[in-house]
């Protein structure tokens, strides 16, 4: 996938995903964009790494980092440093679609709500990953985690193809090779210290959607 959002020819390294999600947090518990948009770079790497069968996938989160990138750097980029402030920010001002679509089909809330949603798959899939046996089916740990999560609000159409992909994966440890960390002892210690920051930056960002009653934007 050629595209200036996530450069093709990098290499992904699960340190850097951590490294990017320890940003993420302001002290008094805010989450920065720029982070959670650089942690989403971060993971497409990883995707495009195994292969055009995921392109599909890649394809819709690059275009959510973008449409989120877009914001960050416009006219308006000092309202959208943090979650919160973007929330305020896109409430205050009539700019998010609460009820239907409308005029602001893309509005920075929708957007990242897509890939707050994706974010419990990936919680869910790397706590299968890392507590797995070595004869571990990725696949199978990917579609429990999906259909646990992000499936309830996909039509049959993407759960359909999701699935199909999911089944491309490659095994436990060709899997764990790509991530650049070591040993398969050493990926699951860095997966242990990955998951609670990601589970933190999650669950802040949920209780913050189910506040605004914005779990369900459409
Ligand atoms: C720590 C490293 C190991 C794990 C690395 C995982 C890398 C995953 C990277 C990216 C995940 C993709 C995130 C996809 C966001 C999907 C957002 C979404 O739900 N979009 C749908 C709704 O959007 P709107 O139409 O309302 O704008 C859209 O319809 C979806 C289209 C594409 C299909 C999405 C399927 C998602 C499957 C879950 C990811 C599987 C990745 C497997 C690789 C291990």
């Amino acid at each position: 996938m050629a595209d200036s959002v996530v450069a093709e020819d990098q290499k992904f390294s699960l340190k850097e995903v951590l490294d990017t999600f320890k940003l993420c947090l302001t002290e008094n518990k805010e989450v920065y964009l720029e982070h959670y948009v650089a942690g989403w770079r971060g993971l497409v790497k990883f995707l495009n790494s195994l292969g055009s069968v995921f392109g599909f996938i890649s394809k819709d989160a690059v275009n959510k980092i973008k449409i989120l990138v877009g914001y960050l750097e416009g006219d308006n980029g000092s309202q959208y440093v943090t979650i919160q402030s973007m929330m305020k920010y896109e409430l205050d001002s009539g700019l998010v679609d609460l009820t239907k679509r409308g005029n602001h089909p893309e509005s920075g809330c929708r957007t990242l709500l897509r890939l707050h949603r994706a974010l419990r798959w990936l919680e869910l899939f790397l706590e299968r990953l890392r507590t797995s046996s070595e004869d571990g089916k990725t696949s199978v740990m990917c579609a429990d985690a999906y259909n646990e999560s992000l499936a309830q609000h996909h039509p049959w159409v993407i759960r359909k193809a999701a699935g199909m992909a999911f089944c491309m994966l490659p095994g436990r440890l060709a899997f764990l090779e790509v991530m650049n960390v070591g040993t398969p002892e050493q990926v699951v210690a860095m997966l242990g210290e990955a998951l609670p920051l990601i589970s933190e930056v999650y669950q802040i960002t949920e209780e913050l959607y189910a506040q605004n009653n914005m779990l369900d934007l459409p």
